[in-house]
């Protein structure tokens, strides 16, 4: 059964963040960047979108497209009903899927629907909490500006699979029927009546934001979070510090200057930035010497964060990768097995430099356009972030030296863009080892 007992410790217990809110008020937008986020900070989430579901229902249910435009017609009784057992069997379906992921490890499963009436969310309260003992927070987005929503529907809506072989004026025009329909049923989240839910309303796209009741730390991360992101357009430039004296010698770590190529990168990205002439740009560095210097040639505001900072390698600092294996063979080999949650002795681990960037990744959700001139490990945390990527794929993505990335924020995702400066430089990158794949073979052989 859901508890609400307070000081009730909510860390264990799953949650179904259910969406609410009329069509093209950005609730897929909103599911999908905070479902990268929270997986990004290690709490396993994935979307329900009711749309998929509902053309796989409408596959079972007398292979009958009721919800093709062309079939829409809310005054004919048989089609009502029609719609209403459609919506029932979407509705299990997901509930069924719900309960699998949130019952093999999943801990926030994000219900993407309108759920625009009062009646429809008891049913998913009773169904979500009483009957399943998960944790509901409801968000709902509200949004008047003609603007956004033209914009929603332009770049998301036209586009799905309802609309396949149609003009897009004519998607267009249902689409703002189909929202029509909507409205004349939608009852906002009531402050009174719907007093005892958990929820956030989020106005035009962030302008204001009001949360309701909200409990334990996944509500709270998700709140915090939800408050922190916009949709101005803009664009994050992520660049390595030059060439350093270590890079060139093939030591990790360190404090160490530029080496001369380094120094010409330095040089090459000043100008590389100036041509680009972005608009109110701000520079980060972390507090390491190898990107100051990197950045001194910028001019636009600067700041230090630590928590930029590479790996903090441990007793391995200063060493080459053959000296560690040379002298410290088991963590190295441990490394190797597990890069991600491995923890150099006396320094940090992938996860632990993660967990310091969740200051960095929420200052960046709330800024406009910005450089951030980082290291390896760390920018490949930055960048799985931006792009959705697991925490096995993370410690092994590609972020050479003197190469700037260009990620501009897209409708569901972001577009990436690599600029590679012509000044040679060492590559600093080791690929995952292939050797538990060897081993299986040879295991395969011995066998045979
Ligand atoms: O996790 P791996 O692949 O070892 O990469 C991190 C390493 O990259 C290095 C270079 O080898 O980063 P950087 O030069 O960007 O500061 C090391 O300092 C750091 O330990």
């Amino acid at each position: 059964m859901c508890s609400t007992e307070v000081g009730m410790d909510y860390v264990n217990i799953p949650h179904v963040v259910a969406m609410v809110g009329l069509p093209a008020r950005g609730k897929t937008y909103i599911a999908m960047k905070l479902a990268r986020y929270l997986n990004w900070v290690g709490l396993p989430t994935k979307v329900f979108n009711v749309g998929d579901y509902r053309r796989q229902a409408v596959g079972s249910y007398q292979g009958h497209d009721f919800f093709h435009p062309r079939n829409r017609d809310g005054t004919n009784i048989r089609n009502k009903c029609a719609l209403d057992a459609l919506q029932a069997i979407t509705f299990c379906l997901i509930s069924q899927d719900v309960c699998e992921f949130l019952q093999s490890g999943g801990m926030v499963a994000v219900y993407d629907a309108t759920n625009t009436n009062e009646e429809r969310r008891q049913l998913i309260h009773h169904v979500i909490c009483q009957s399943m003992g998960y944790k509901l927070f409801f968000i709902e987005s509200i949004c008047n500006d003609p603007k956004i929503i033209e914009t929603n529907i332009m770049e998301c809506k036209v586009t799905n699979p309802d609309y396949t072989n149609m003009e897009k004026e004519d998607a267009v025009k249902d689409f703002l029927k189909r929202i029509e329909h909507y409205r004349s049923l939608y009852e906002p989240l009531d402050e009174e009546k719907e007093n005892q839910y958990s929820f956030m309303k989020i106005f035009d796209a962030g302008r204001r934001v009001v949360v309701h009741k909200q409990e334990g730390h996944i509500e709270s991360r998700i709140a915090y979070y939800l408050m922190n992101i916009h949709i101005t357009p803009r664009s994050i430039y992520l660049t390595r510090h030059g060439e350093s004296v270590y890079n060139q010698l093939g030591r990790i770590g360190g404090d160490t200057d530029l080496s001369h190529r380094g120094r010409q990168y330095s040089n090459a990205l000043a100008k590389f930035i100036s041509d680009q002439s972005i608009p109110n740009l701000r520079v980060w560095t972390s507090c390491m010497k190898r990107t100051i210097q990197t950045a001194s040639g910028i001019s636009a505001p600067q700041e230090r964060w630590k928590a930029l900072n590479e790996i903090d390698a441990g007793i391995c600092e200063g060493l080459t990768y053959e000296e560690i294996q040379e002298q410290y063979p088991d963590e190295f080999a441990a490394r190797d097995q597990k890069k991600y949650s491995y923890r150099y002795p006396r320094g940090e681990s992938y996860e632990d430099v993660l967990v310091r960037l969740e200051s960095v990744i929420m200052e960046l959700e709330r800024q406009e356009n910005v450089l951030v001139v980082g290291h390896q490990a760390v920018l490949r945390c930055v960048l799985a972030y931006f792009l959705d990527k697991s925490a096995v794929e993370l410690p092994y993505l590609k972020v050479p030296l003197h190469t700037i990335i260009k990620l501009t924020p897209q409708a569901y995702g972001c577009k990436v863009e690599f600029f590679k400066i012509p000044i040679d430089c060492v590559d600093t990158h080791r690929s995952k080892p292939v050797v538990s794949i060897n081993l299986h073979f040879s295991l395969l052989e011995a066998t045979l």
